[in-house]
């Protein structure tokens, strides 16, 4: 079966795609809420190691369907499959086990405001419950160290930090669990392009070097063209296109013009390495 509808824009099969594995495989998605038809017969499948970008404009339906993914909004019809569970079909012991495979990043970091930066990190894996002290102190202060946070913060509070500084720590939080999937929504919002940079940086080693599944809600065409390994494009209730950064902005569809063709659209395209003015 496509990964996108029947009649989208469908440049997939430009990507190649040889013995990859689902991680998380969405099909005839259906979501409304009382007249308001948000997603209809919504196809999307992404697998092991990419990193995909979900874009869409304001209101077509980009956090309903990331928290349909997380197991948090209910479609209306249709089914959503990761690691190949059907979410909406497990216990709910079944789906906790499944969240502590994947990490999730909120837009504003979402840390728990009367703990530490350690205590953040730490939470996680105290609730489980069974794992020792040290380990837990241990690993707390490795995923920190791993994004980019030394231990001289450990035991400050997150009013005491930069957005930079809350993005990284939220994300060392997510990666408590060392999850296969990480989800992110809006990634770099809020922070300087230094800051931003470096986060994409940042999230383009830990994909390396954790082999990680990423979806990424983002607005950021920088980001998005610096770290997507493919690009889905959520617009008329659907995926209407699903394939590479460079590919994508050659549909015609007037979402598409709008978002990549703007000022820093161009900026970004032509900064792409196949682009005959880009980087070679
Ligand atoms: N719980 C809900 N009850 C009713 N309508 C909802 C609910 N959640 C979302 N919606 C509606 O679903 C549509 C899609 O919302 P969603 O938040 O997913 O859009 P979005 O693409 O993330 O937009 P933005 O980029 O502006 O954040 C909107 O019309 C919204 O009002």
């Amino acid at each position: 079966m496509s990964s996108v509808t029947d009649n989208a824009m469908d440049c997939a099969s430009t990507t190649p795609q040889t013995g990859a594995q689902p991680i998380i495989e969405i099909e005839n998605l259906c979501t409304q809420f009382g007249d308001v038809i948000v997603h209809e017969n919504l196809n999307l499948t992404i697998n092991q190691g990419e990193i995909v970008s979900l874009v869409g404009g304001s209101g077509s339906g980009k956090t309903v369907l990331l928290r349909q993914m997380l197991g948090l909004n209910h479609p209306t019809r249709g089914t959503v499959r990761v690691f190949g569970e059907d979410i909406n079909r497990i216990t709910p012991q079944q789906l906790q086990q499944l969240r502590n495979r994947w990490g999730m990043l909120f837009q504003h970091g979402a840390l728990f405001s009367s703990f530490t930066v350690f205590d953040n990190v730490a939470q996680p894996m105290r609730e489980l419950r069974v794992l020792p002290k040290q380990l837990i102190r241990d690993a707390a202060l490795l995923k920190l160290q791993m994004a980019g946070i030394g231990p001289e913060h450990a035991l400050k509070m997150p009013s005491d930090l930069s957005g930079g500084m809350i993005k990284r720590v939220a994300l060392a939080r997510a990666l408590a669990l060392e999850p296969e999937l990480l989800f992110l929504d809006e990634p770099t919002a809020g922070l300087d392009p230094n800051a931003s940079e470096s986060f994409v940086d940042l999230i383009r080693t830990l994909r390396d070097e954790m082999q990680l599944t990423v979806v990424m809600v983002t607005h950021d065409l920088d980001t998005l063209f610096a770290l997507s390994s493919r690009v889905a494009v959520l617009a008329d209730k659907r995926i209407i296109a699903y394939c590479e950064p460079g590919k994508v902005v050659e549909f015609k569809h007037p979402f598409i013009e709008t978002f990549f063709r703007g000022e820093r659209g161009q900026r970004a395209i032509e900064a792409l390495p196949d682009h005959p003015d880009g980087d070679t």
